[in-house]
């Protein structure tokens, strides 16, 4: 157990923490999150007794950190820091050998007496294994000075593993990783936490560290603003409030995760007027949805069969949905509530959809809209359809509306409400 009671941190003139508390139960993967300079490196230098808190403590177990010999601390609590100048000549199974420091006495003994080879071959497996599960014994004799940043990342934690403590502490340690590495690395993590160790980690990807932590600390201008599971640490208002960022919070479509979607900031001159109601389904207007959503506008879309992807993407931007169960038609309550959108919108989008009688219902409920834009990938005509009830709606809404090419809808729309206001 780690427990962090009422920290607090002064560096230079400022305070960095202020009075933060935490409990870490063993076994338990804990993700550091915050915006920049909330204190979260501060706090793991708390944690690993490289800096001592002007008040309030840090227990691993039952000892202080700040109490804890330098060696004694090493045995318990290992670093991957955020960076190093390792500029010295070592090869890389040196500096991962280098974990191994705490338990070398001055006469070459490890901490437990025993001598010779002994020590010798218990540290050789344990900083070889190392080297193994972080991918980096390929290049165990290459000088520190000649791997690549991201591989340097990965020495540092084959490191912090060869120390073999029960806590490892790890500071953005996926930062210049590439995405199987990132993955390799939290897999690791995981397999670690498996294996009983400690983890507290500072990560700046939420969905990263939703998807991978058993919970979260959400640290803000040196305090703890929420802790918990993922799903509770990352609610909007929250993430309001630390990053001064919009976002929709949801699942992860794929993964279940508790998934993060920062947009941009809204036109303040648009906010809340504007209502656009879209017609698409099937993929054909995700984009659409998000580049009038983030645009400002108010945005509803629908007549959408559940487990539609247009459907997933309305949900992760917070929109307004008309929902039919999956592969069901249009039955009278949605037709109802998308007639009601329609009416109440200032705008219809009609998406590139398939003009056919499975569209009907949405083609009939679009021609009732004061004003449209058609949206189309490839004209019309190359499509060859042949003449029917949809056609004859579809040609009519097209003379009636603006028909543009996805990449204009923006301006289109604009210039469809600056029409309005003149
Ligand atoms: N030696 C120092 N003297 C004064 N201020 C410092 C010192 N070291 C860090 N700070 C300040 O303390 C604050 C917290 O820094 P810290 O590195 O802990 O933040 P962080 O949450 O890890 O940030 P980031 O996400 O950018 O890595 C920052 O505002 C930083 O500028």
């Amino acid at each position: 157990m780690i427990r962090i009671e009422n920290v607090a941190v002064t560096l230079g003139e400022s305070r960095i923490l202020d009075g933060v508390d935490a409990s870490i139960p063993d076994g338990q993967f804990v993700g550091l999150v915050g915006p920049n300079g909330a204190g979260k490196t501060t706090l793991l230098r708390a944690m690993n007794g490289a800096l001592s808190p002007d008040s309030g403590r840090v227990l691993v177990g039952d000892d202080a950190m700040a109490d804890l010999s330098s060696k004694a601390g090493s045995r318990r609590v290992a670093t991957v820091p955020q960076e190093t100048t390792l500029s010295f000549d070592f090869d890389v199974r040196n500096v991962v050998a280098m974990g191994r420091n705490p338990y070398r006495t001055r006469f070459g003994n490890d901490a437990d007496g025993r001598t010779g080879d002994a020590v010798e071959n218990g540290g050789r497996d344990v900083v070889e294994r190392a080297m193994e599960r972080t991918d980096v014994a390929r290049f165990a004799d290459r000088s520190i000075t000649a791997v690549s940043g991201g591989e340097r990342q990965r020495v540092l934690l084959a490191r912090a593993l060869a120390q073999d403590t029960p806590v490892l502490l790890l500071d953005e340690p996926t930062a210049s990783l590439d995405i199987n590495h990132q993955v390799r690395t939290f897999e690791l993590v995981r397999e670690l936490v498996r294996e009983g160790k400690t983890v507290v980690a500072a990560i700046h990807d939420l969905n990263l560290a939703a998807h991978y932590c058993d919970t979260l600390l959400l640290l803000d201008s040196g305090s703890v603003l929420a802790s918990g599971p993922p799903a509770e640490v990352l609610a909007e208002r929250t993430l309001r409030e630390a990053f001064d960022a919009r976002a929709v919070v949801s699942s992860h479509p794929v993964t279940g995760s508790t998934y993060v979607t920062a947009l941009p900031e809204q036109s303040a001159r648009r906010e809340g007027d504007g209502r656009i109601h879209v017609v698409g389904g099937g993929g054909t207007v995700s984009r659409l949805l998000y580049v009038l959503s983030a645009a400002g506008y108010d945005v509803s879309v629908g007549v959408l069969n559940e487990g539609d992807s247009d459907l997933e993407t309305a949900r992760l931007l917070g929109l307004e949905t008309v929902v039919e169960e999956p592969f069901a038609p249009i039955g009278s309550d949605a037709l109802e509530s998308l007639e009601a959108e329609i009416r109440d919108s200032d705008l219809t989008v009609l998406g590139d959809v398939e003009i056919g009688s499975g569209n009907l219902v949405n083609l009939e409920a679009v021609s009732e809209a004061d004003s449209v834009v058609v949206v189309e990938e490839r004209p019309f005509e190359a499509r060859n359809y042949a003449g029917s009830t949809a056609v004859a709606l579809y040609r009519e809404l097209c003379e009636r509306g603006r028909v543009v090419a996805p990449d204009d809808l923006l301006s289109a729309v604009e210039d469809a409400f600056a029409g309005e206001s003149r």
